[in-house]
């Protein structure tokens, strides 16, 4: 089943807790509302790395929580994995997709906005997008900058995490760049307390989120200030429900499918174009 529905994205990274297991930590992270889950290990090999995968996939099934495999989609599928994740330079978002079919989830990096339009067409099913910050867990790896969160939050329509250098300093300033989802590694699974900082993480993301409380758009020209949280909610406040009309968002033509899951934000610019019947 493809259950994508997170707000707080964690990595395991074993060199950041030395005399802790990764069971350990990715409970503390669990139970402090770690929503998504992925098992990333650079050096490890791959007999290694299916054990590893196997714990993890039970773990997370305990908490009812996707797990995703990083680099390995064949050794996803063998432990059962929700799905995979892949990056710029590795086995691609296509052989991903053929190997796990269209109900396992492949998420894919992208460090720039060509780069997150092509995932979405080519049927990611989420994007991380950074590093954000420069960040030792990545090193060499340059920095995108809120600059490209902005633009994410404008054009990009499937689900998408900021991810690099984020920690409880700095997640403000990238959720006010208009993030939803966050993705820390270090900050978490290198903290004393890793339940806490994903608490105090996800409380940050949900009152950005939803306690915005309202927000004001332009819309059809005009200023509105709305309480209305997607583009489906601002076409039913507007009584325009079941009617036809074409949705744009930021000059964006916006299929109906994805009314839902657009979330109003301040300055957008959306306009709503209903059709008057007639011969
Ligand atoms: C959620 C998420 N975003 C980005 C990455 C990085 O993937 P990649 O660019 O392939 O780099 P490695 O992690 O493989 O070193 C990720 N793993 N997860
Ligand atoms: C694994 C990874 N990928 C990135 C990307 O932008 O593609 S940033 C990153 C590391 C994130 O770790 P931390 O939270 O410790 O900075
Ligand atoms: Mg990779």
């Amino acid at each position: 089943m493809k259950k994508l529905d997170f707000s707080l994205y964690v990595i395991t990274a074993e060199n950041y807790h030395p005399g802790k297991t990764m069971e350990e930590v990715m409970r503390e992270a669990l139970y402090g509302g770690a929503d998504i889950v992925q098992l990333r290990h650079k050096t490890a090999k791959e007999s290694e790395l299916l054990e590893k995968a196997r714990l993890l996939r039970g773990l997370t099934r305990e908490f009812g929580v996707p797990f995703i495999v990083n680099d390995y989609p064949q050794l996803a599928i063998e432990a059962d994995a929700d799905g995979v994740h892949v990056g710029q330079e590795d086995h691609g978002l296509r052989e991903a997709r053929e190997l796990l079919g269209p109900d396992r989830i492949v998420g894919v990096s992208t460090h720039s906005l060509d780069q997150a339009m092509a995932a979405e067409d080519g049927g990611a099913d989420y994007i991380g997008v950074g590093p954000v910050y420069p960040t030792g867990t990545k090193p060499g790896r340059p920095a995108v900058t809120l600059n490209y969160v902005r633009q994410a939050a404008r054009h990009v329509r499937i689900p998408w995490v900021a991810i690099g250098g984020i920690h409880l300093g700095n997640a403000q300033e990238v959720l006010d760049a208009g993030a939803t989802r966050l993705c820390a590694v270090s900050a978490i699974v290198g903290s004393e307390d890793p339940a806490a900082v994903c608490r105090s993480l996800k409380a940050m993301i949900s009152s950005s989120v939803s306690g915005a409380g309202e927000a004001e758009i332009m819309l059809n020209g005009g200023r509105h200030r709305t309480g209305s949280m997607t583009l489906q909610q601002l076409v039913e406040e507007k009584g325009l429900t079941g009617r036809r009309i074409v949705a744009e968002a930021d000059g964006t033509i916006v299929p109906r499918e994805e009314w839902s899951g657009l979330r109003l934000r301040s300055g957008m610019t959306v306009e709503l174009v209903h059709f008057v019947g007639g011969g």
